[in-house]
Order: C-alpha cells, then structure tokens, then sequence
C-alpha cells in the first residue's frame, strides 16, 4: 500500500510544528523519519494513523484521502506501534493482542478459533507466547512493546505505522524486530533515533528538523556527515564493513 502525505501543517498553541511536511511510500517500501527530539516526527506519524487531524493538508492511503474513510476501514489497511505508557492495560497478554483482530470483526461478532490461532502465532513471532497469560501492566517496558507489536501483527494490514519501535528494546530484540519488520514485505513507516538502524534497514529516509522536511533519499544519500552535522550538531565519520554494509562512527 502506498502512504502519501501533502503539505501537513500542525500547530499547537500558535506554535507551528510541522510546517508544510510532503512524504511518501511506495508499495512495501520501509521509510524512515529522523531528526532531533521535537523535530516533529511523532506529530506527523500521529497524523498518519489519525490521532491528529492536522490543520492543512491531507493523507492518502493508496490514494484515498485518510478522513473519508471509516475508522474501521483505515484500521484494516494500517496497525500503529506508537510510544505511549501501556501500564494501566488490566488485560492479559492474549486479550491486547486479540483487540488487533477488531478491525476484521463486525459489531458483537464473537472471536472465533482463527483468530485466535493469529494472536498465538503474532505472539510466538516476538517471542512473547509464554507471557500470554500474564497481565500486560506487570511486563518490563521492552515486553509490553513485543506485544503491541504483536497485536499489530494480528491486525494483518498492509502498513505499518511505528514510533521509536526499538525504544525499550534490548539489542537482540531491536534486530529481531527490525528483521522482522523487513521480511513481512508490507509499506512501514517508523521513526527511528538510531541512525544505524536507520542506514541498515531503510529504503528511504525523511530527515525532519523543527518541523520542515531537510532532506530525503537513500540512507546513503542522506546520511552524509554535512548532514549529521547541521541537523544533530555531531561529527561523525560513514565507513562500509566488509560486506559493504554502512556504519555511522560519531567522532
Ligand atoms: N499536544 C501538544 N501540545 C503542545 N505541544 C506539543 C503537543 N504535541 C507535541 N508538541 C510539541 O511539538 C514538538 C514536536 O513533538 P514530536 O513529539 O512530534 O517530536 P519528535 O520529533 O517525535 O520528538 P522525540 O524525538 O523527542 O520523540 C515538541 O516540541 C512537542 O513539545
């Protein structure tokens, strides 16, 4: 599914926080938006996945602009891992994950053995099948985003929407969910802090700086240290590894 946004214009009390912000995804192509802390990228994720309306400007989802469609019918093209406080979830593991199967149900209609059959193969995806039972506000911070992960997988959409998806995540588990973010072959969008997880995984990136978009193409492209310099004030240094795999070294 291809993801476009047009001239997003949010702002908060008179402050302008994303200023005209045009990005796009093609079909199953993972996008990366980078940039400082208050850059804006939350804010134009949350316009994509539609916790914001945004003051001007439009998302089309394969062309078809966000707010015209029902709820229900963008929940069913894109499943969102955003950064927010889980804890006060008072339901176990299995019932979060199964809430990503709503999207596919008609109202009152019951889950059936299907759809708990996805919830348990979402959770063993993360790794997480043996917390099923638990109560989700008694994981660690890293677990509870596993298994918002894998509700998002249950929800079997053609997007993904993610914040920060490696917050949290010890280094095991940030590869793993990079890994498996890449195989499942379907449009992502996600912020990202690390600028190697960016370059490793990324088709494309999105470089936000106080709200304006600075720059965009490949991670080659983009991750140059001119540009580390001006948007993040750090010097840095781009090697390639034996198999010719970029590393940003931060001087
Ligand atoms: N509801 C709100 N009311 C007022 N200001 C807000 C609101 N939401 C976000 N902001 C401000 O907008 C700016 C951009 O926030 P946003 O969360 O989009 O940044 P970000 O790039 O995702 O940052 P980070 O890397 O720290 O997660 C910040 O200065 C933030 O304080």
């Amino acid at each position: 599914m291809k993801i476009t946004t047009e001239d997003i214009r949010v702002a908060f009390h008179a402050r302008e926080i994303l200023k005209g912000v045009s990005i796009e995804s093609e079909n199953k192509e993972l996008v990366g938006i980078i940039g400082p802390n208050g850059s804006g990228k939350s804010t134009l994720l949350k316009c994509i996945y539609r916790i914001l309306k945004p003051d001007a400007g439009s998302v089309y989802l394969d062309g078809e602009e966000l707010h015209s469609m029902s709820v229900k019918d963008s929940a069913r093209k894109m499943a969102v891992v955003a950064q927010h406080n889980y804890y006060n979830f008072d339901f176990t593991v299995r019932e979060v994950v199964l809430m990503g199967r709503a999207p596919h149900k008609k109202t009152l209609e019951r889950d059936n053995a299907r759809d708990y059959q996805i919830v348990e193969e979402s959770l063993k995806t993360v790794q997480m099948e043996q917390f099923a039972e638990r109560t989700f506000s008694t994981l660690s911070g890293g677990e509870q985003q596993r298994v918002i992960l894998a509700r998002a997988l249950a929800q079997q959409t053609p997007a993904l929407i993610l914040d920060e998806p490696t917050n949290h995540l010890d280094i095991t588990h940030q590869i793993m969910l990079m890994e498996l973010v890449k195989k499942l072959n379907v449009t992502v969008i996600s912020a990202i802090h690390d600028l190697n997880i960016a370059a490793a995984y990324c088709d494309k990136i999105y470089v936000l700086k106080e709200g304006n978009l600075e720059g965009y193409g490949t991670p080659q492209e983009v991750l140059t240290p001119e540009l580390i310099r001006r948007i993040y004030r750090v010097e840095s240094e781009i090697v390639y590894d034996s198999h010719g795999k970029m590393h940003i070294l931060f001087l």
